[in-house]
């Protein structure tokens, strides 16, 4: 058995938790368990049992309180600080890799804390580089039956599609109180949202929201989300009676063999331009900040005393404005990384067969014992 994870994203009381709640129970009655982890740091109660909790690491009222922040930003806040565990989490879903199918995440309700915060992207990716992860975007279906409010959702599922690049259902939940036929139509017939549109201006006149500006606005917008919603699968289901569970986890099923026939392929091309990019800023950076230094294999400028390049190698002398180089001080200059003291004269010795490999260990082990500063210098950004 290979996990899987479910991410639930949703608006502001479309039933995300609820939703969490029957599908935990559904799963458990099919003896197929799932490992359940909780990322809402604001909520009060959940229905079911977590097995990671982001409350249990991050109080979120101290959040607010010691870093005197909204309820908004103690939400992105505590992300934050939680997203620098996450591979300690991610160690921990590992594990449950043979004995779990899937894996289901509840986010806040605030979707945008999740969806658009760095934290968000680092927890989203962590998990997608790790397990096949497919999106569930929850609807409010009552909510949801006007033409303008159903298409404004649509564009924010859309927007969430192409920012995670992850496969996604779409979850028309509460359908004991508004069946999900008029989405389905509307998602698959063009034509049949256009007429639920005119109808919507029928009946409002020129104060309903399908008018004039917004109405050929949505018109517009249904022929663009047409490609989205080639690339969705869409259901239907009651939190509250169960309804529609077994075709959510047909729907998971078949998102996740899309997963791994193209997505995975996709990412996995992604990731690695990435990492090329971000080995090549390194070293040019690397190269810099050696340059800088004056530290050079093959003897610098900076030792034969030729023209300063950069501020940083330059001191004020009170002397008229003298400015004398680090080397004329005459005091013996260290260049001291944990575990190492060498003098320049020792750097710039050609006994040093791979200077630029010390420095990247050296770097490394500087960027380690920083790492437990990181939540804090986080929540500090934030508040500037
Ligand atoms: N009728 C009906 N009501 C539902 C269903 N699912 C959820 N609800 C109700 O919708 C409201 C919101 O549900 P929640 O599960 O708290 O929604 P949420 O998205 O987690 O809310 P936030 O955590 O605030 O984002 C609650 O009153 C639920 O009882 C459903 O399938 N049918």
């Amino acid at each position: 058995m290979a996990l899987s994870t479910v991410i639930c994203i949703g608006m502001a009381g479309s039933g995300k938790t609820t939703f969490m709640q029957r599908l935990n129970s559904h799963l458990r009655s099919k003896k197929t368990a799932p490992y359940v982890i909780n990322l809402d740091p604001a909520v009060l109660r959940i229905p079911y049992g977590a097995n990671i909790d982001i409350r249990d690491s991050i109080k979120y009222k101290k959040v607010m309180e010691n870093y005197q922040l909204g309820p908004n930003g103690a939400i992105v806040t505590s992300l934050n600080l939680f997203s620098t565990k996450i591979d300690q989490v991610i160690k921990l879903v590992e594990k449950k890799n043979e004995s779990h199918k899937h894996c289901i995440i509840d986010t806040p309700g605030q979707i945008e804390c999740f969806v658009w915060s760095a934290s968000g992207s680092i927890i989203t990716e962590s998990f997608a580089s790790t397990f096949p992860t497919v999106i569930a975007y929850i609807v409010d279906t009552p909510r949801n039956s006007s033409p303008t409010t159903f298409m404004s959702n649509m564009l924010y599922a859309c927007s969430i599609l192409y920012k995670t690049k992850l496969p996604m259902i779409v979850v028309f939940n509460k359908t004991d109180v508004c069946k999900a036929d008029f989405a389905r139509e509307w998602m698959t017939d063009f034509e049949s949202f256009q007429a639920a549109l005119r109808e919507d201006q029928d009946t409002n006149g020129t104060s309903g929201m399908g008018s004039g500006y917004m109405g050929s606005l949505v018109n517009s917008m249904s022929l663009m989300l047409e490609e989205f919603y080639s690339q969705l699968d869409m259901v239907g289901v009651s939190s509250f009676t169960g309804e529609g569970f077994d075709d959510f986890l047909e729907a998971v099923d078949n998102k996740v063999g899309e997963y791994d026939e193209y997505y995975k392929a996709e990412r996995e091309k992604i990731l690695k331009e990435k990492e090329e990019k971000e080995k090549k800023r390194k070293e040019k950076s690397l190269d810099g900040l050696m340059r800088d230094l004056g530290i050079n294999e093959n003897k610098t400028a900076k030792s034969d005393n030729e023209g300063a390049d950069v501020l940083s190698d330059l001191e004020i002398d009170d002397n008229d404005g003298l400015v004398e180089r680090d080397e004329d001080e005459g005091v013996e200059r260290e260049y001291t990384f944990p575990g190492e003291e060498r003098t320049e004269g020792e750097i710039n010795s050609k006994n040093e067969p791979d200077l630029q490999k010390r420095y990247r260990d050296a770097f490394e082990s500087v960027a380690k014992d920083a790492s437990s500063q990181t939540a804090e210098n986080i929540a500090k950004y934030i508040r500037q």
